[in-house]
Formats: C-alpha cells, structure tokens, sequence
C-alpha cells in the first residue's frame, strides 16, 4: 500500500456488520462460531439485539468488527433504524435448505438500503450446507442473485465451520480495502474523515492517551 508506514502500527479500526436474514437461517450461530467457535443445536430465536467483537489482522493492523445480530422474527425485533445505522458491512443469511429463506432476500436488501445505503459492502450467504439432502437452493442459483444484486457470495455451514470465518473475513476484508485507497493513498495522513461514498463518513478518532496521529476509525456517520 502506498502510504507513509509512520502510523500504521498505531491505527484500529472499528467495523460495523450486520447480520440479517429470515429466522433460524442461522445468523446467531453463523456469529457463534465466528467469533467463539461454537454451536447450539437448539438455539433460540434472538431477542432484540446482541453484538459480539471480533479482533482480526489485516497487513498486520488490527481491525476489530462489531457484528451485530437480530431476530429474524418482525416480532422480537427491535428497531430498525438503530439496528442499521452506522453499519458498513453486511451478511445476507438464507438457508440453502428452505427456498422461502431465499425467496425472502430481495426484502431484506430492500430493507439494508432504506436504513443504510448502496455501499454497504454485502456478502450474500447459503447457511447450512452440511443439509446436502435437503437442500433446496442450488449453488448457481445463490451465485447468480449475488452477481445480478453486485454482493459477494459464499456458501456456509454454521455447524462444521466450513467458509465460516471466510464468509465474515471477505467482508472486513473489502471494507479495509476501500479505506485505504481512500485514507493512506492519499498524501494527508492527518486526515480526520474519509469517505466511504454516496456521502457516508469515516471518522479517524484521536486517542486521548496517545500524542500519535489518527488512532481509530469508527464507521461511519451520515
Ligand atoms: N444443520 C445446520 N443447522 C444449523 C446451522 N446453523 C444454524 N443451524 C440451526 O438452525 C437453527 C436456527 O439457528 P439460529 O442461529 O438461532 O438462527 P437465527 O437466524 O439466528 O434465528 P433468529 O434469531 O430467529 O432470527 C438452530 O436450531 C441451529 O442449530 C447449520 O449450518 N447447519
């Protein structure tokens, strides 16, 4: 990356995702595994909303995601708004074993883009690919609504982990990425916002405790 490597052991990243999808697609146990690699065979729906952070390295930088989860379930859901507001990443769960879970996708890339905004960098995901006989959405037709929507696509399995961290690193990934083209390409290192696009804003805190440059970038006002 061409940028001038004096800050970089000093900056961290902040990253909201969201997870979103009908009930029991498994988003909760998509972030279980994720972040604490674990599974519950009978979990429950999720009640409101809970987060979890996850530290990952990137070019040797520390990225922290903040994945955020919520029912599926209009009904134990909490609001919408807040849910989605600041978040510049986002999983898209179905499951490959229950067609109306796909069929639902469209509603829920409508409902991203009304709370957030087209640059949500988005993965569409196929949970549950351990179901191989009951499957009832094949692979083409996932990787086809990605390519036509402009997400990323992957299929998972929440239950024997694989593409599981893949899913969730692809992500982060991409988000990074998009930063530092526009943060450490450009020559001011000392710059304290960044655009992400279409007017959505990364703000590059100061840490208190640190006379450095620019120590946290905390995603994204509007
Ligand atoms: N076979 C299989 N079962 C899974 C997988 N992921 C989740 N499950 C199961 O699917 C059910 C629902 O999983 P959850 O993770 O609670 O689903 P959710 O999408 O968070 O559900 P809501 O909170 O209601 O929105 C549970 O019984 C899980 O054990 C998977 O990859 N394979």
């Amino acid at each position: 990356m061409a940028y001038n490597g004096e800050e970089d052991q000093t900056q961290d990243y902040l990253f909201k995702i969201v997870l979103i999808g009908d009930s029991a697609v498994g988003k909760s146990n998509l972030l279980a595994r994720f972040a604490r690699d674990e599974f519950y065979l009978n979990s429950k729906s999720t009640i409101g909303v809970e987060f979890q952070t996850q530290k990952m390295h990137i070019d040797g930088k520390e990225v922290k995601a903040q994945i955020w989860d919520t029912a599926g379930q209009e009904r134990f859901r909490a609001v919408t708004s807040a849910y989605y507001r600041g978040a510049v990443g986002a999983l898209v769960v179905y499951d490959i074993s229950r067609r109306q879970t796909f069929d639902s996708i469209g509603r829920w890339l409508n409902e991203l883009h009304t709370h957030s905004d087209m640059n949500v960098v988005t993965i569409l995901v196929g949970n549950k690919t351990d179901l191989k006989d009951a499957r009832e959405v094949s692979t083409d037709e996932g990787q086809a609504l990605a390519e036509a929507q402009g997400l990323f696509f992957m299929e998972t399995s929440a239950l024997d982990s694989s593409n599981v961290t893949a899913a969730f690193q692809t992500v982060v990934k991409e988000i990074y990425d998009i930063l530092s083209r526009k943060v450490f390409q450009s020559q001011e290192h000392k710059l304290k916002e960044a655009s992400l696009g279409n007017g959505r804003t990364v703000i590059l805190e100061e840490d208190p405790n640190d006379d450095g440059g620019p120590r946290k970038a905390v995603c994204c006002s509007t």
